[in-house]
Formats: structure tokens, sequence, C-alpha cells
């Protein structure tokens, strides 16, 4: 069943059917972040046809603006630093195809998305095409070869209200003629592949601003590193909304497809549970991590952290995060301790990946592949591209190595899990002190590396009470373990204190 028609461009009143059927659509969307909550469609803007009039499907990329019950009115969301209305309204890209009303759709044959017919969910008036039933364009492989048709041709696509580019950087294996199939694993956008070639990752609930992983990815592809996708290319566009603000975002980013890919966390769990050694492989992701935090710190902003005010951020983090897990409260003064080891230091600080754990990482018959460079999603965009001191994502990674001794404790009570964990952070941390030049000991990093590992388990307890409370205990061993650790007594701050 499709909602009655609308005007071309879907900007009429509360009631619209177009709208109401978009807000169905996106309320059972994998993908949509605000499953729950109390939204409406507010406005529906397209970016323009990707396709000439007589050509079926008529595919374009369009965005729904969701508002949530009570937001404010749109005053101007300006660009990276300026989303802090961003929990009223959200930006959803969606990929339309459009076919005759009357006309048969795709079918269920070959140019159908993974097997089924896509169905109708909207029908417009265009004055060109006349009547046109809209379905989801991503299950639909004549929309998807329209993309990469027109990722090869660099296409720009324009309307009253948008625009739309595709932006081609690496097409020496593209080819128009590869097939298509949709992404079927967990994830929080739309990936696309294209043959044993190329992902296309749309983007589900836009950013406005560049897309830091497009950004750090053209960076490193830039730099030769081989331990990330190669960049292909990217699909960026703007839009005005019905408030007259002009809004830029990124829709898509063009990467080479992995074969043979591993995620790390579950290669790890089944090194674990067959008692194998994970020691060379942790070392050589240790060594691609310094590289590429070489890499990023050539090519973006670089500043100095004063770690008293990083300290206090992590003190200030603790206080928030208590209150939704008043568990931690116990280990308050345990944890101060850790961030203020911080204190007296300057840190070096760049671009980071900032969400560094196993999961975040590919291990292919090539090496190991590092994805996702977009910083934690609950972080502001500006807190994202500010830059961090890099012991932030070594912590990461050594947090995960103990995620994953706590979640296969075998039959020893976990003493055989935890030595495991133990020789891969030693050999990770050997790797990335060997590739960054560092030496094998220094009490700055030891001291960095317990603050930023104790600020990480402390996110990780609100993470488990919000999402997998079955877990909380990973983290929280963890914090008490940090909190009962005895500081180091030669820092700076300890110096200045004895004068
Ligand atoms: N370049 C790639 N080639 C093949 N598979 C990939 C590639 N990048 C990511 N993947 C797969 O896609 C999954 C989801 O990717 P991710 O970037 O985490 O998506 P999302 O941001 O939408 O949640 C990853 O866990 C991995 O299995
Ligand atoms: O989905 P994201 O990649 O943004 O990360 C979130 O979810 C992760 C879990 O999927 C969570 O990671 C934590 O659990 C992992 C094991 O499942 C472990 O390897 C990580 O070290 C641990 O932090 C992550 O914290 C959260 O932001």
């Amino acid at each position: 069943m499709t909602a009655a028609a609308a005007g071309p461009s879907g900007s009429s009143g509360p009631g619209d059917p177009r709208r109401d059927a978009l807000r169905e659509h996106l309320a059972g969307a994998r993908w949509f972040g605000g499953k729950g909550r109390d939204f409406r469609v507010a406005d529906v803007v397209d970016l323009g046809w990707l396709t000439p009039a007589d050509f079926v499907p008529a595919v374009r990329i369009e965005i729904a603006e969701v508002r949530y019950a009570g937001s404010a009115p749109d005053v101007g969301l300006g660009g990276p630093d300026d989303q802090t209305d961003l929990e009223a309204v959200e930006y959803y890209q969606l990929l339309m195809a459009y076919r005759p009303a009357g006309e048969p759709g795709p079918g269920a044959g070959p140019s159908a998305g993974n097997g089924s017919a896509p169905a109708g969910i909207v029908t417009v008036d265009d004055p060109e095409r006349g009547r046109l039933v809209g379905s989801d364009g991503v299950q639909d492989s004549e929309a998807r070869r329209v993309l990469l048709v027109r990722l090869l041709g660099e296409y720009a696509a324009t309307s009253a209200d948008g625009s739309l580019a595709f932006r081609l950087r690496d097409s020496d294996r593209l080819t128009a003629d590869l097939p298509s199939t949709v992404f079927g694993g967990q994830q929080s956008n739309t990936s696309l592949m294209y043959g044993d070639v190329a992902m296309l990752k749309l983007f589900r609930r836009l950013e406005l601003g560049r897309n830091l992983d497009i950004e750090a990815h053209q960076v490193l592809s830039d730099a030769g590193i081989e331990d990330v996708a190669t960049l292909y290319g990217w699909l960026e566009g703007s839009w005005r909304t019905a408030a007259g603000v002009r809004h830029s975002a990124d829709f898509g980013m063009v990467v080479e497809k992995l074969r043979e890919a591993t995620d790390g966390w579950e290669l790890a769990l089944e090194r674990l549970r067959a008692g194998a050694d994970f020691t060379a492989e942790s070392e050589d992701l240790g060594r691609a991590l310094a590289e590429i935090h070489r890499a990023l710190g050539a090519n973006f902003a670089t500043d100095t952290i004063a770690g008293d005010e990083l300290a206090d951020v992590m003190v200030e983090r603790l206080a928030v995060a208590t209150e939704a897990a008043p568990a931690l409260a116990e280990h308050a003064d345990g944890l101060r301790r850790c961030f203020d080891e911080l204190r007296g230091r300057d840190l070096p600080a760049q671009r980071v990946h900032g969400d560094f754990h196993l999961a975040q990482t590919l291990h292919t018959p090539t090496g190991w592949k590092i994805i996702d460079f977009e910083g934690e999603p609950a972080k502001t965009m500006a807190e994202r591209v500010a830059p961090d001191n890099p012991w932030r994502d070594v912590a990461g990674l050594l947090r995960s190595y103990e995620y994953a001794a706590a979640s296969v404790p075998g039959d020893d009570g976990g003493e055989s899990a935890r030595a495991w964990a133990q020789a891969c952070s030693t050999a990770m941390l050997a790797g990335y002190r060997r590739a960054a030049g560092l030496p094998a000991e220094d009490d700055e990093a030891t001291a960095l590396l317990r603050a930023y590992t104790a600020d990480k388990a402390v996110y990780e307890v609100v993470y488990e009470v919000r999402n997998r409370p079955d877990w909380v205990h990973i983290p929280l061993g963890a914090v008490a373990a940090l909190a009962a650790t005895p500081q180091s007594h030669d820092h700076p701050h300890d110096r200045d204190q004895e004068i």
C-alpha cells in the first residue's frame, strides 16, 4: 500500500500523506535512531533526479527532516560546531526508486534487492514523469546501479532545494557492470557492495559538515597507509530546510571492499576459546595504530592539552556517569587518583580514532584494516574533531582485550583468559611503541594510559547499564581494579606537592 499523492516537493501541511507514509517507513527501518520516541516527519527535501526523465526507475536521494515532540524550531544548524539542536531535529537519508503508478515494481527477479520485491512507500506527482510510486531504492538493483554509474561519471544533481555531487578519487577497479548486493550484517547505516570491489556506505542519520570517516580515509589513503580500506570516492550534498536554513553533509563513502575480512573482536574470541595465541596479530595491530596515528598527526591540526583540564573533564564525566550508574560511587576516590596523574603535565594532542576497540578492526589476508574514524557517537561533533592524545586509542584496545577475557572466562575462574589478555596487551603495546619510536617503558605514558583506561571503563559502565546490563560487571571489575591500583609517585604534580 502506498500513501496518497502529494506535491513534487512534499512540502504540504500537517497530516500530509507522503510524510505520514515516510514516518511509518522510518519507524520500521533498522537504522532509524528514534525508535520509541514521539516524532514526525516535518519536511522532505529531494536533491535532484539522478536519472533522465524517461528512465525507469527514476532515482533520487531525499532527506526526511525528523522532529521529536517538544523540539525547538530550527534556528540554524550551521555546521559541525553548531549541532546543539540535534536532540530535537535529525535528518535521515532515503534512496528512492520511483516507477510509474500502475506499472509492476522490479519484481523478485534479478533486478530486485536481495531476493524480494521492494514495496511501494509513497506516491508523488512529478511534472515531467507523472504519477509515480516510490519504493526503497536500496532494495532495487537498478537504483543501486544508478549510484555506481553516477559515481563513475562524477555526476552533479540539483533540485529546487538541494544538490548532490559524486566525487571520484580512485576509479581503477570500478566498472559500471559490477553486480550489487546490500550488506546484511549489523550496522547503523546501509552499505551496498559492488562485486568484490567496492562498498558504498550510505549514511542514514546525516551529520552536518564533513564526515570524519571520509576525511580520515582521504588523508590515510593519500599517505599510503595500508591499514585502512582505500577511499574510492564519496557523495556530498546540500539543501535548504523549510525554515530557509542551508545545510551541507556527506551522504556516502565509497571504499575498497575488504575481502575475506574477519571482525577483530570475533577473531580474538575465536582464538581465546581455542586457547590459541593472538600476540603476533596484536603486535601488528599496535604497529598499524601507530602508523595511523603518525599520518593523522601529520595531516590534521595538533595542539597541547593541559593535563589539569583533561583531569577536570574526566572527573566531571565520572560525576555524570555516577548518576546513571550509582555503582561507580564507591570507586570515585580511586578513579580520581588515576585522573589526577594527568595534572601538571602538557599532553601532545592530534586527531585520533576516538572510539577504538577490537570491533573497529578487520583482519584480512593482507593484514589489519581499521574502520570507523567517527569518534564516539554520543559525543558532539566539536568534541570528536578536537585533538586528543593518542593514548586514548591505545587504552580503548587494552579494554577490548580485557572484555574478551571477561566474556570467555573458561573453566579455571578466568585465570588463563586473563593471562591471554595480558600477553595480547603486552604485544600490542610493544608493537605500538616500536612503530611510534617510543621507549619500551616510560612513566608518563603509563600514567596517561591509566587515566585514559579509567575514563574509558567509566564510559563503558554507563554503556553497559543502558545497553547490556548483563555485561556491566566487566567494566565495573576494571573500574574496581584501577581504583585500587597504587599510583605513581613520580610525576610533576607530586613533585610540586613535595616542594
Ligand atoms: N571496507 C569494507 N569492506 C568489507 N566490509 C566492511 C568494510 N567496512 C566495514 N565492513 C563491514 O561492515 C560492518 C559494519 O560497518 P560499520 O562501519 O561499523 O557500519 P555502521 O557505521 O553502519 O554501523 C563491519 O563490521 C564490517 O563487517
Ligand atoms: O557501536 P560502537 O562501535 O560505537 O561502540 C559501542 O558499542 C561497543 C560494543 O559493541 C562498546 O564496546 C565495548 O564492548 C566491546 C565488546 O562487545 C569491547 O570490545 C570494547 O572494548 C568495549 O568498549 C563501545 O564501548 C560502545 O561505544
